[in-house]
């Protein structure tokens, strides 16, 4: 495994390679944000959807999605259609939801923070108070599949944290509507649907529109014209992140089944063509024998084009020394997602410290995560985990700070704030200050 040729599907590599940094580099760069052809698109619809409002969205999404309505009434979705799929889907996927449902509610119920305060020795009492945001607007994606766990996902969180209104929106390409997307959002108490999707929509959250409410911060996953939206209209409203590809890191010991590993790889591949899969092991007839996976399962997948396009771009078997180097590229990548396959995963979360989720050991397969082990499957992408987490309760609140001085609180704090803004040379902060001090 020391070569660096490279298989019709996937890059073989080794840690001992002379260009492994640069290569490994290649492998992890993905900057579609900073495309200027999808940023000048983006920006144009972005204008046209702030100028027109509902008309600008019905045309964008006519031309992208390929519909042709007339009206922002053919692009909203009643409660009672939502209902409606509920109670048509076939009952094994009604039970599906729901548990999936309740797993990921008890999980996040577990981030609410609390409100606090304390008194100082003065009587001053200080604190935070938690208030949750008003209207929150999710995406979710629609393009190439639809995705029911993501309304789940995204839904709930807002739901726990005490958000009063959630405005969903989610592209229906070719007028398709998905009944369990619609049954998702019916279980988890979405307000509003709107089957559009893309910059247009982003905007329509953004700025509002006619029919669209303005929403005070957009959450949630999409391909590249909706994360160089998300981009664009923060400030205006806050986000959650910038979410890039999907992708997946895989370290094994050698002594998981390698069919195993090579679907778990293919598991994230099959998102999209840029979707990035590796597998790290010091094990190299491992790393063979999941090439040989590879190879002999690739056919039998439904997205096989989807799998070998994104695995010849951004797959990688990564031969490294031991579990120390394991770790180090752990934390040079800081995967969305990262499966420790291996027979002590506690051992090694401590040296840990840049991934969005980890999966430990052999039986926890990402896949359980991004449906129903309860853990949000909204992860950072793109090496963000160095510096964001996985969407949850806090990110659809905020806190206030609390201050309620005392007399003699604000005579000893008159003090100090009053020769503060004296070298500031702020003079009306000093004299407002001194005239709560005790003379
Ligand atoms: N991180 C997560 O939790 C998570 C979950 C599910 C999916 N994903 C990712 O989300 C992404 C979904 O992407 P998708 O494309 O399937 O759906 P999408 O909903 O993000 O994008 C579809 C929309 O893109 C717009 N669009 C497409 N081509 C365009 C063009 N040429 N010009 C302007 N607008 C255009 C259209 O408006 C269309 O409605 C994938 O990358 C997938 O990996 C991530
Ligand atoms: N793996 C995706 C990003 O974490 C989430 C997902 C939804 N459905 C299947 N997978
Ligand atoms: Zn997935």
């Amino acid at each position: 495994m020391s070569d660096t040729v490279t298989t019709p599907t996937v890059a073989r590599l080794s840690t001992r390679d002379a260009d492994f940094a640069q290569r490994l580099d290649t492998l992890l760069d993905w900057d579609g944000v900073s495309d200027h052809a999808v940023q000048q698109r983006v920006d144009s619809i972005l204008s046209q959807v702030k100028q027109q409002g509902d008309v600008a969205v019905v045309e964008a999404t006519n031309r992208f999605d390929r519909l042709s309505v007339s009206s922002m009434s053919e692009l909203q979705l009643t409660q009672e259609q939502l209902k409606r799929a509920y109670d048509g889907l076939p009952e094994s996927q009604r039970k599906a939801l729901s548990a999936a449902a309740e797993r990921i509610r008890r999980y996040h119920e577990r981030q609410k923070p609390e409100s606090w305060q304390y008194t100082e020795a003065d009587g001053t009492v200080l604190g935070q108070k938690v208030s949750p945001i008003d209207r929150a607007g999710i995406y979710v994606p629609g393009g190439k599949a639809a995705y029911p766990s993501s309304v789940l996902m995204n839904a709930i969180p807002a739901h726990v944290a005490g958000v009063d209104e959630i405005v969903m929106v989610v592209p229906t390409p070719g007028g398709v509507l998905n009944d369990m997307v619609l049954a998702a959002a019916h279980l988890a108490g979405v307000d509003y649907v709107f089957t559009i999707g893309g910059a247009q929509a982003i905007a329509a959250l953004a700025y509002g529109t006619e029919t669209v409410p303005r929403v005070d911060k957009i959450v949630g996953p999409g391909n590249i014209y909706v994360a160089t939206a998300k981009r664009a209209v923060f400030g205006q409203v806050g986000i959650d992140m910038i979410a890039g590809p999907s992708e997946i890191l895989v370290v094994s010991d050698g002594l998981t089944d390698p069919d195993w590993l090579a679907m778990d790889l293919f598991s994230q591949a099959e998102h999209d063509e840029d979707a990035q899969a590796i597998l790290v092991s010091w094990d190299t007839d491992h790393l063979q024998a999941v090439e040989a996976s590879i190879e002999r399962l690739l056919p039998t997948l439904e997205r096989e084009e989807i799998v070998r396009a994104s695995l010849r771009r951004r797959g990688a078997l990564v031969a490294c020394e031991d579990k120390q180097e394991a770790i180090t590229l752990i934390n040079r990548i800081a995967p969305e997602h990262l499966e420790l396959s291996v027979a002590e995963p506690q051992d090694w979360l401590e040296g840990i410290r840049h991934a969005g989720a980890i999966f430990m050991g052999r039986y926890t397969a990402e896949a359980l995560g991004d449906y129903c082990a309860g853990p949000n499957h909204v992860l950072p992408t793109s090496g963000t985990a160095r510096f964001s987490s996985p969407l949850g309760v806090y990110d659809f609140q905020k806190r206030s700070s609390i201050i309620h001085c005392s007399a003699e609180g604000a005579s000893s704090l008159g003090g100090i704030a009053s020769e503060l803004a004296r070298g500031e040379s702020l003079t009306a902060h000093a004299r407002s200050a001194e005239y709560r001090i005790r003379r």
